[in-house]
């Protein structure tokens, strides 16, 4: 099924041609993505992955770790944004711990899977955030997370993140994987001021200088994130199954300019669910060659920007699979 196929579906319904505008062109990405002219975006599950970043020591967040798992419980009690936004959006959640500090307080709900890989990175401005082995422990979390969607009859997904330190993480991994310069690539997080995204971005230079251009797996091992790799093996993942993927913000796209460079191919599954107010999130985005449905100057994470865009796919699953054909109205 090729995007012209689609194009033929959408001229031949009960409406001028082009009448829907963008909405048109949105219902050609998920068709395409969903490689089917009668697209599903229901059931629909968002998957959260949490994490804590050693890089947080040099003072590159406005928060400290202990806001990871403080989130993560009012996530897991469905008082978060994420949480509310799925709930009225009818999307399923769970909560992934892919290497948090401090787990959260107990008792856990069934939607939450503690697979913590290590208690948080090493501090990526000094030494590897991680080993080998814990990317690929961290890459196979996400991976069976996607997996497990797809057997139980997912047929959209959605990941999302937590993790205090993570903008620089994604950062560095935007440097060394689009080509953008360190200061382009450093926004300002979760509330980071001038001077402290000064010092952020100084060591997202230092850590990618020290790759000296590499770009392979133990390369970007040393500047991920747990959550991050999670993602990058959960988009890997639906990839493999053909299942289409919402993308949130910067943290979620760095995941999948892994997902790329590691297994190509993984962007043919992606759609953008809105561009970030981080700086380095529309190169990323090209980078993939794909657009954001929304440019709403979002910058939360936790998959926010993905559930505000998903009544817009929806509405293009709805044109698709729910409208008539003119021929068929005798018009
Ligand atoms: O993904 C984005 O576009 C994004 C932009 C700014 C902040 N965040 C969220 O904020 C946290 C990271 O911010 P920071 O400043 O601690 O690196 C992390 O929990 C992310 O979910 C996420
Ligand atoms: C309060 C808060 C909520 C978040 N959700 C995702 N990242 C976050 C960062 C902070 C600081």
């Amino acid at each position: 099924m090729t995007r012209n196929d689609v194009h033929a579906k959408l001229d031949a319904l009960a409406k001028p041609v082009g009448s829907l505008g963008r909405l048109e062109a949105l219902a050609v990405e998920l068709a395409v993505t969903g490689r089917s002219l009668t697209p599903a975006t229901r059931p629909r599950r968002l998957v959260l992955f949490a994490a804590d970043h050693g890089v947080v020591a040099q003072g590159v967040s406005a928060w400290p770790s202990a806001v990871t798992t403080a989130m993560v419980e009012t996530i897991l009690t469905g008082q978060a944004t994420s949480a509310a936004l799925a709930t009225t959006h009818g999307v399923d959640v769970r909560v992934v711990d892919a290497g948090m500090a401090q787990p959260p307080r107990r008792p856990w709900p069934a939607h939450f899977n503690a697979q913590p890989v290590a208690p948080g990175t090493a501090d990526l401005s000094v030494g590897p955030a991680m080993s080998v082995d814990q990317f690929d422990a961290a890459w196979a979390l996400g991976a069976a997370e996607a997996q497990a969607a797809v057997d139980q009859g997912y047929r959209l997904l959605i990941a999302g993140e937590m993790g205090i330190g993570n903008t620089t993480s994604a950062a560095c991994l935007t440097h060394a994987l689009v080509g953008i310069d360190a200061d382009t690539a450093t926004g300002s997080g979760a509330g980071a001021d001038a001077a402290m995204r000064a010092i952020k971005r100084d060591i997202v230079a230092k850590a990618v200088a020290r790759l000296e251009g590499r770009t392979d797996k133990g390369a970007l091992s040393a500047i991920a994130g747990f959550e991050i790799a999670a993602m990058a093996g959960f988009y890997a993942e639906a990839a493999a199954q053909g299942v289409p993927v919402l993308l949130d913000g910067y943290v979620t796209t760095a995941a999948a300019l892994i997902a790329e460079r590691l297994c190509p191919g993984t962007r043919s599954v992606l759609i953008a669910g809105h561009l970030s107010a981080e700086s380095g999130h529309r190169a990323a985005l090209a980078q993939l060659g794909i657009s954001p449905v929304l440019e709403w100057q979002m910058r939360l994470g936790e998959g926010s920007g993905a559930l505000v865009a998903l009544p817009l796919l929806d509405s293009a699953a709805a044109l698709l699979c729910d409208v008539a054909r003119l021929a068929d109205i005798g018009a």
